[in-house]
């Protein structure tokens, strides 16, 4: 049985074939911003995106992803904390079955209704694949979703969900801005960490954004709609895809903001 979210495939099990679950920079975690330390030195990000790159939609079975060429820096990430460039690969989601859970970071304790990661690769390494093991491999920008008025940048991505409804569904996904989901301030804590998913590499520079972005709960409804299970499959909601916060393991959390 391959890994998932639930008792007999979760979290809780994902150690039994990938022993890094239990490592030294496991991620999500839980971010005190009172135990952060403010360091001068952090750049601020500098985020590009060429919405041509965006290429298509999926459903994979664990989240719902967009995915962009990465054949040029056309579409990327540098300064912030990191040094040299990283290309912009693809973003998905994490969410809960309610309103009341769903995001992986959690800050001070507090659970978002989902986040927002846009994975990006360094590259320094020949490709996405090479760069995804290496401890300064990817860098994700995490974004916090909180519950508020409709954003209609997001509906754009909804739209699309009807089509990509089970695992293994996927559209042309052409022209979509990934800044659009991008809150106002580009405040963020930064750590390193790893994927938060099987195969838990060890190999993410983590970047959170202090500020929310909002969805509407209609929205995050419509998230909930998207399914576990393939076509013929008993249908099996895809809610609740998020790893609990793991041990900081003596890490330090540092912040771009006083
Ligand atoms: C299924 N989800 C992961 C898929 N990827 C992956 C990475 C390396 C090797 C690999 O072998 C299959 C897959 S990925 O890099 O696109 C990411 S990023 C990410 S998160 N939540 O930490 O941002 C989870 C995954
Ligand atoms: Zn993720």
């Amino acid at each position: 049985m391959s890994w998932g979210y639930k008792a007999n495939n979760g979290p809780q099990k994902w150690v039994e074939n990938f022993p890094i679950a239990d490592g030294v920079r496991q991620s999500p975690i839980d971010i005190v911003p009172g135990q952060a330390s403010y360091d001068a030195g952090l750049k601020p990000l500098n985020l590009k995106y060429d919405p041509s790159t965006c290429l298509d939609i999926l459903n994979n079975g664990h989240s719902v992803q967009v995915t962009f060429a990465d054949d040029t820096d056309s579409s990327r990430l540098t300064d912030g904390p990191i040094s040299g460039l990283y290309r912009l690969k693809q973003f998905h989601f994490h969410w809960g079955a309610s309103d009341d859970k769903g995001s992986e970071h959690t800050v001070a304790g507090t659970k978002y209704p989902a986040e927002l990661h846009l994975v990006h690769w360094n590259t320094k390494y020949a490709s996405f694949s090479e760069a995804a093991s290496k401890p300064d491999g990817l860098a994700v920008v995490g974004v916090f979703l909180k519950i508020g008025g409709e954003n209609p940048n997001l509906q754009k991505l909804l739209k699309a969900f009807d089509t990509i409804k089970s695992k293994g569904k996927q559209t042309s996904f052409a022209n979509f801005d990934p800044s659009t989901l991008l809150p106002g301030c580009l405040d963020y804590w930064t750590y390193d960490g790893s994927l938060t998913t099987p195969p838990l590499y060890e190999s993410v520079t983590w970047i959170v954004c202090k500020e929310p972005i909002t969805a509407s709960s209609a929205q995050m409804a419509k998230f909930r709609t998207l399914l576990f299970s393939a076509d013929g499959a008993a249908p099996d909601c895809m809610v609740n895809n998020y790893r609990p916060p793991q041990p900081l393991k003596g890490r330090t959390v540092r912040a771009s903001f006083k």
